[in-house]
């Protein structure tokens, strides 16, 4: 095994480890790893030319008359190790990578100059540097040479620049990469050579796809395998005097060639014109010589990490950027498909200095995302304060954003294909296998007869072009024509004709449940509050759920201060807000402010309207006079002697701290006009308000009562409350995970989960043609299981085993779901013996796990995650990245 090859397996196996690759100073090592742990992982490998090697690989061309070339042309590593040798990445010529799915690219190594005065800088093929501060480190580094020289190669549209310091090739990355929140405390415009500088850095601000010319299309399909096997197998019918036949083949090839270059064309022109934008955006831009600043005008290909933009209504983002000041409210449903206005708040690190542990995080784009505006977003609505502008930094650009990376993933899928590839490489194979054996028995027996070796040739290389049938790519293509237009009468455009064939080998399809399988508005069915009793004996207060409420009116205001806190946390906890007038925002949040009769206004909600610190966005009964809301404080007393004696009131939201699935709530910092504090306000899934909430103000029953309600199929959510001792300025800087605990649980909200009119048909269909169907949800498990049942996707004769690992067992347990607590007999799982799950195979049963239980299984028990995917039904109360890794699971099996 060369040591080439052993790198190889190293890799393959996981062996290698960024500190295990990284080059040595010296050269001692000429490979790494890039992009560890990431789907991008790849393994580099650095090589120079030899002249020797060119030479000898040019005779081999000549002397198989080229055949030798299109080899190379198809496998161009190859190319590259016969006429290279393996060099220290630090002087090599061209890099050889190979990604984890063992796809192979060659690279070549460039050279850039990044000083803008320099007659060598071009600012279309500039890297970028590694980090926002780096510029001036790089120059340093690099001062022995030619400062401003670096080298790099582009793979996939990402640059990786060759750090002299570490030795080794790195990512271009954003400013949000390895920067700590105070980052953000202290940023200043940029000046104009800054920006210049930054430009030649970064290059332009632009996702731009050009077409590939006509005549590279066209080389690219004829030279392909299969058509350079139809050429050469139509040279041998025409020498054969097989003129017709030969004819008529070259003739459906040259029509599916052109066919299949219209279709390319057309796609390709598709996706340009998709993901082409641009925009005028005023950057604000620091003026070393008067000390000021100024705003200009420039289209958004000329913006550069680091610039601050101002935002105005009615925008799509050129660029991700972290907002600076003011409120944004953006649809999203470019990147996520749902169409429910986001509300992003400023980034609270910004001139800020005095919460030290939060300026000490490292900043994080995922975990800080409702501060981040992504580029292919629509701004719906600005709103800043006093007379300041909206303003944020732009963070990354051009493939770096979120809109660059979905066009990247569109451009380089993963190959999901495989299966499908390797299918039809070994069928031809296999044909080809059986027509070698029979060419070698025809050349035998013609030898043995003494024909003319002219008719021995023709005649064997017959065979093999009978038995591999070389029309084969033309039907392919005339296939994937016919399919795309079936699918466009249904109005599924398909921008990747090969996704098709993609399609045809799905055999799994994983729903989530609310907003798809079932219905994205709920009705509100009742809300189930608590009630507090006392016992007369020993007098410690007892929770316990009252009756159902289906009227607002219903409630009982006088019981308890607490009561009427559920009227307050369903009417203001939320994230709505008015667009044009019109009230926008999660079709959930918008059912209960109904139920509150409630309604929502906004001081100010024009477009860049200001708001001001003392007017936030207010909710309050329908009906309420206009001039309620002054002065603060009023009224006194409690909040439920002003419901119940129908006194005017305003609930203003102070902050509100969106909703995110991982975290399973919502909460809003509220501020009643009657008292002079303030109360965080929190609504969400059952479990986990029950564990932010103080135990004794939970009922005991609290289990069996949320288990009725779920395995009747209703979406349970749960509300509570906390008064808050603190000052509006902390109010406004603490973190959310500080505030949201030690609640006062208030009860239970119980929903509608109706199924679509069209899942069960879907479902159907999607059952009929053998493709099995799985929910991958967010919601409870009891939920989940009866809308299972109810749409037809566990089948009533079917049993459903409920795999369950916790902290305290992590070894999984098996129950029936409908038989509470009975342990499934028929499943044994025994960890030493290696017997894993053993059941009738052809018992219909189907398994189902929550998302705690997944994770432990992944962490511990990972050889039962295969088998538990396989029988997988239903998963509740998934993560995000769960719902990921079970995709990502379930791609592995295959
Ligand atoms: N707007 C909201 N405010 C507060 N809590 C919510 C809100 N929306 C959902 N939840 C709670 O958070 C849980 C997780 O939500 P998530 O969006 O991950 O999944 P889901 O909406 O229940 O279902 P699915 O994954 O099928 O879309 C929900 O089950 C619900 O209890």
């Amino acid at each position: 095994m060369t040591k080439h090859q052993r790198d190889d397996k190293a890799f393959e196996l996981g062996k290698i480890d960024s500190s295990d690759s990284m080059p040595q100073r010296g050269g001692a090592r000429s490979y790494q790893v890039v992009n560890d742990g990431t789907d991008d992982q790849f393994i580099l490998y650095g090589y120079s030319r030899s002249v020797a090697r060119t030479i000898i690989a040019w005779i081999f061309i000549v002397l198989t008359v080229g055949f030798l070339r299109l080899v190379f042309y198809w496998k161009p590593h190859w190319f590259l190790r016969c006429c290279c040798t393996r060099a220290d990445l630090a002087v090599a010529q061209y890099v050889l990578l190979k990604d984890r799915y063992q796809q192979w690219y060659v690279e070549t190594v460039l050279i850039i100059n990044t000083n803008p005065n320099s007659a060598h800088s071009n600012d279309s093929r500039n890297f970028v540097s590694t980090n926002p501060s780096s510029c001036d480190s790089l120059s340093e580094r690099q001062q022995a040479d030619d400062p401003d020289s670096h080298r790099y190669f582009i793979n996939k549209r990402w640059r990786y620049v060759w750090e002299e310091a570490e030795y080794k090739f790195k990512k271009i990355l954003g400013i949000e990469e390895n920067v700590k929140c105070e980052y953000f405390s202290q940023i200043r415009p940029l000046t104009v050579e800054q920006r210049a500088q930054k430009k030649i850095i970064y290059g332009e601000n632009s996702i731009s796809l050009r077409l590939t010319p006509i005549l590279h299309l066209l080389i690219r399909e004829v030279l392909s395998p299969f058509y350079i096997f139809q050429l050469f197998s139509c040279l041998s019918w025409f020498l054969d005097e097989y003129v017709a036949y030969a004819s008529c083949i070259m003739f459906i090839t040259v029509v599916s060639v052109i066919v299949t270059l219209r279709e390319v064309r057309k796609n390709e022109r598709a996706l340009r014109d998709t993901v082409h934008q641009s925009e005028v955006t005023t950057v604000v831009i620091y003026n070393s010589e008067t000390n000021e600043e100024e705003q200009r005008d420039i289209i958004s290909e000329d913006l550069v990490p680091g610039d601050i933009i101002i935002i105005r209504g009615s925008t799509t983002m050129q660029c991700d950027a972290a907002l600076l000041n003011g409120n944004v409210i953006v649809n999203e449903s470019m990147l996520t498909g749902e169409s429910i206005p986001v509300t992003k708040v400023q980034i609270p690190y910004y001139q800020s200095s005095s919460d030290h542990s939060a300026l000490n995080q490292t900043f994080d784009i995922r975990e800080h995302n409702r501060f981040i505006l992504f580029s292919g977003t629509s701004v719906i609505q600005t709103r800043y304060y006093g007379a300041g502008d909206v303003r944020a930094m732009v963070l990354r650009t051009a493939f770096g954003t979120a809109k660059g990376e979905l066009v990247r993933s569109i451009l380089y899928p993963k190959p999901v294909d495989f299966k499908f590839n390797t299918d039809t490489y070994r069928y031809v194979g296999g044909m080809a296998l059986i027509a070698f054996g029979g060419m070698i028995f025809s050349m035998v027996l013609r030898i043995i007869r003494r024909e003319p070796v002219s008719v021995i040739i023709k005649r064997t290389v017959d065979i093999i072009t009978i038995a591999v049938p070389p029309a084969l790519p033309a039907a392919l293509s005339a296939g994937l024509v016919y399919a795309q237009n079936r699918l466009k009468k249904d109005n599924i455009f398909c921008i990747s004709p090969r996704s098709i064939n993609i399609c045809g080998s799905i055999n799994t399809v994983v729903f989530d449940k609310t907003g798809t399988l079932t219905e994205d508005g709920l009705d509100l069915q009742c809300v189930v509050p608590i009630i507090r009793t006392y016992n007369t004996t020993n007098d410690p207060r007892q929770v316990q759920f009252g009756s159902e409420i289906t009227e607002v009116t219903n409630l009982n205001w006088r019981e308890d201060e607490a009561q009427s806190m559920i009227i307050v946390c369903m009417a203001a906890c939320h994230t709505l807000t008015r667009i044009n007038g019109e009230l926008a925002g999660d079709p959930l949040d918008l059912k209960m402010l109904a139920f509150t009769q409630y309604e929502l206004y906004e001081p100010a909600a024009n477009e860049q309207s200001n708001f001001d610190t003392l007017f936030p966005t207010i909710v309050r009964p329908i009906n309420t006079p206009k001039d309620v809301a002054s002065p603060l404080g009023r009224f006194s007393g409690s909040v439920s002697s002003l419901i119940a004696g129908n006194i005017p009131f305003e609930i203003g939201i102070v902050r509100q701290l969106p909703f995110s699935s991982s975290l399973q709530r919502t909460s809003v910092i509220v501020r009643i006009l009657t008292k002079d504090s303030f109360d965080l306000l929190t609504k969400g899934s059952p479990e986990k308000i029950a564990e932010l909430s103080r135990p004794e103000t939970i009922p005991k029953n609290f289990n069996d009562i949320l288990s009725s309600y779920a395995k009747q199929g209703y979406r349970v959510l749960a509300l509570a409350y906390k008064p808050l001792e603190l000052n509006y300025v902390k109010i406004q800087r603490i973190e959310r995970e500080k505030v949201e605990n030690d609640l006062i649980f208030l009860g239970l909200v119980i929903m509608e989960n109706r199924l679509k009119p069209q899942t069960e048909g879907v479902l159907k269909i999607l059952s009929n043609a053998n493709i099995r169907t799985i929910m991958c949800t967010g919601d409870n498990m009891l939920t989940a299981l009866s809308v299972a049942r109810d749409c037809d996707m566990i089948p009533d004769d079917a049993k459903i085993i409920v795999i369950e690992a916790t902290e305290s067992n992590r070894t999984p347990t098996f129950t029936y779901a409908q038989v509470f607590n009975r342990r499934v007999k028929e499943v044994s799982y025994d960890l030493n013996s290696h017997r894993l799950i053993e059941l009738d195979r052809r018992s219909p049963y189907h398994f189902a796990i929550s998302g705690k239980s997944f994770q432990i299984v992944r962490d511990e028990h990972p050889e039962l995650l295969h088998r538990l995917c396989v029988r997988g039904t239903v998963f509740a109360r998934m993560l995000p990245e769960q719902k990921q890794q079970l995709i990502e699971t379930l791609e592995e099996l295959g």
